[in-house]
C-alpha cells in the first residue's frame, strides 16, 4: 500500500474579492486537503486527486493546475461537453460564506463508471472523502463510491473521512443524515466540524459528536470547531488540544487544511495528539490567505515550525 487518494469535486473559486474585482483559483473541499497532503509529504510519495473533468477550457486549465504541482489524476474521467463548477467567497470579517454555480458540474459524474474508481483507489495506503462528495452525486453514484471505498478498505487501505455538511447540495437532511452515517461505517478516521454535525444531527457539544461517531465504529476521530480546541479521541482517550492564534483574513479552507496536516502527520508516523497540534499550525497559517489554497511553502514553514 502507498499513497493518498482523495475523491471529490475541483471548482473554480473566486476569492479575495476588491470590489467587483475577483482572483480566481481552484478549490474544492477534497482538493484542499489534497493540496496540503501534497505539501507536507515526500516528494516521492504519489498523491492523486480522483474527480470527473470537463472539455472546456477551464477543465484543461485544472488538469494542468494539478499536474503542476505534482497532484496526479489516477483514472478520473474526462466527461465530453462538460465543465466545472464555480464559487465565490464572501467574508463576513474573516468568516466566510459561499455562493455556488456547480448543478451540472463535470465532478458528478465522478463515479459513473465503478470500474475507473476502483481502479483510481487500488493499493492506496489514504484514501480520503467528504460529505460534499457524496452530496453531489446521484444515489447510484453515492452507493458506487461507498463500494469502492470499503472495497479498498478490506484490502488494506485507511479511510479518512470530513462530513463537510453543506445543506444546499442535499435533497433533505434525512437523506444527508442517511448517507453521512454509512459514509462514516466504512471509516478508520473522522475529522469533523462540530458546528457541521450540530447543524445536521443536533449534537448538543463536540463531545456528543465524537460519541456518536465513535458509535458508528470510528476509532479515531477529532471535532474541529473554529478557534476553540479541537477534541482528538483515540487509543480510547479524549484529549483538548487548543487551536494557534492567527490573524485571520478568509477562513476558507480552514478545516480542510487541518486535515491535510493530520493526515500527514499521521502518514509520518506521529501520534494523533501531535498530529493535531501540527495540523493547528497549519491552519492557522492558510486562514492567514484569501482562498482556500495557501501557497504550499507556507503549510510546510507552519508545519514544520
Ligand atoms: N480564526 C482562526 N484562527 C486560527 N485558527 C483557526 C481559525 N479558524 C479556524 N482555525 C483552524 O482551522 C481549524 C478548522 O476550523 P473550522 O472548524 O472553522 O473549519 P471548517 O469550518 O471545517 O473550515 P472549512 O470547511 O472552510 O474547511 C481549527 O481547528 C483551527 O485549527
Ligand atoms: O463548499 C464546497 O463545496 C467547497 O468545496 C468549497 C470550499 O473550498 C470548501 O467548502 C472549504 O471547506
Amino acid at each position: 500500500m502507498s499513497g493518498f487518494a482523495a475523491i471529490g469535486e475541483c471548482m473554480i473559486e473566486l476569492s479575495g474579492a476588491n470590489g467587483d474585482q475577483w482572483r480566481m483559483g481552484f478549490a474544492g473541499d477534497t482538493l484542499n486537503t489534497t493540496w496540503y497532503v501534497r505539501a507536507l509529504t515526500d516528494t516521492d510519495f504519489a498523491v492523486d486527486y480522483v474527480t470527473a473533468f470537463g472539455d472546456d477550457p477551464f477543465s484543461v486549465k485544472q488538469r494542468r493546475f494539478l499536474r503542476d504541482n505534482a497532484i496526479n489524476t489516477a483514472h478520473s474521467p474526462t466527461i465530453v461537453g462538460a465543465r466545472p463548477g464555480i464559487y465565490a467567497i464572501t467574508l463576513t470579517g474573516s468568516e466566510r460564506s459561499f455562493t455556488y454555480w456547480r448543478n451540472d458540474a463535470a465532478a458528478r459524474h465522478l463515479a459513473d463508471d465503478p470500474d475507473a474508481l476502483a481502479k483510481s483507489l487500488d493499493g492506496r495506503q489514504v484514501i480520503y472523502f467528504s460529505g460534499i462528495t457524496m452530496g453531489i452525486l446521484s444515489p447510484k453514484s453515492r452507493q458506487n463510491v461507498l463500494n469502492a471505498v470499503s472495497n479498498a478498505r478490506r484490502q488494506g487501505s485507511l479511510v479518512v473521512f470530513d462530513a463537510n455538511y453543506r445543506p444546499r447540495l442535499w435533497e433533505n437532511a434525512d437523506t444527508a443524515r442517511q448517507v453521512l452515517s454509512n459514509a462514516f461505517h466504512v471509516t478508520d478516521i473522522a475529522l469533523p466540524t462540530f458546528p457541521d454535525e450540530n447543524a445536521l444531527f443536533g449534537d448538543a457539544t463536540p463531545a456528543d459528536t465524537a460519541t456518536r461517531i465513535a458509535g458508528y465504529g470510528v476509532r479515531e476521530i477529532v471535532v474541529k470547531d473554529g478557534t476553540e480546541p479541537a477534541l482528538v479521541i483515540a487509543g480510547g482517550t479524549t484529549t483538548e488540544v487548543p487551536t494557534v492564534r492567527a490573524n485571520a483574513v478568509d477562513t476558507t479552507g480552514a478545516g480542510d487544511s487541518f486535515n491535510g496536516g493530520y493526515i500527514a502527520s499521521r502518514l509520518a508516523g506521529l501520534d494523533p495528539l501531535v498530529a493535531a497540534i501540527n495540523a493547528h499550525k497549519v491552519a492557522a497559517r492558510v486562514v492567514e490567505f484569501h482562498g482556500a489554497l495557501a501557497p504550499m511553502d507556507e503549510a510546510k514553514k507552519a508545519f514544520n515550525a
